[in-house]
């Protein structure tokens, strides 16, 4: 494994516990407890350029569409394009740090939706989005089926997006299918607004993405 020092630059913004002298021998050690420090919490990702690796970087930090990012970047490889996998969308409770993000109590049933972002059969995102249910049925967000989130959302042209955060944890999906235990690397989430309807997108990077675009 190629281990780089970003001691520089991580230094001030993710506190990292004292190591013992045994683990600062072992090689690499300084690399694994930043990454476990970042594992730890959700940090904003404008706070980790320079200590992610580079090529994440843009993929993590980037607030224009990801669909179109992702379909951009399969068709360069063979020409296939984004292909949206609906895993789940139903109602149910949000996760207590999801209800805090959307503002509401915890465990409120909610619009949830779960997807795979796929090339072909491989899934290269995960993602669940969740929205409060009053303003979900206003915009009829049930009748996407396995049309793009984001493509309908970057059509809004009052859309904002808040700051996003990224945390090493796996994205968990609760849809039950064979894809949703996909692993993810990387997670990012961010609320998108539009009007009154918000909307909070997590979205985990899995390791057939970093495969295909050797990161
Ligand atoms: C938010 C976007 O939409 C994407 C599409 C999703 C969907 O269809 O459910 C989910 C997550 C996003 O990665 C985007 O393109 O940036």
């Amino acid at each position: 494994m190629v281990c780089h020092s970003h001691s520089a630059a991580f230094a001030g913004k993710i506190a990292i516990r004292a190591m013992s002298r045994s683990e600062l021998n072992t090689p690499c050690a300084h690399q694994r407890a930043m990454d476990s420090a970042v594992r730890r919490h959700w940090q904003p990702a404008a706070s980790l350029q320079g200590v992610m690796p580079a090529g994440w970087w843009p993929w993590l930090s980037s607030s224009d569409s990801l669909t179109q990012r992702l379909d951009h970047a399969m068709r360069m490889l063979d020409g296939q394009g984004l292909r949206v996998r609906l895993l789940l969308q139903d109602t149910g409770p949000a996760r207590r740090d999801e209800a805090r993000m959307l503002g509401i109590a915890p465990r409120r049933h909610v619009w949830r939706r779960e997807v795979a972002l796929c090339h072909g059969d491989e899934p290269w995102v995960i993602a669940r989005s969740l929205a409060a249910l009053d303003l979900a049925h206003g915009h009829r967000l049930s009748t996407l089926g396995e049309g793009s989130l984001g493509h309908w959302l970057f059509r809004q042209p009052d859309l904002t997006r808040s700051a996003i955060d990224v945390s090493r944890a796996p994205l968990r999906l609760a849809s039950t299918q064979p894809l949703a235990r996909t692993a993810s690397l990387w997670m990012r989430r961010s609320m998108f607004s539009h009007g009154r309807f918000r909307v909070l997108v997590q979205e985990g990077f899995t390791p057939r993405f970093q495969h295909a675009l050797e990161l």
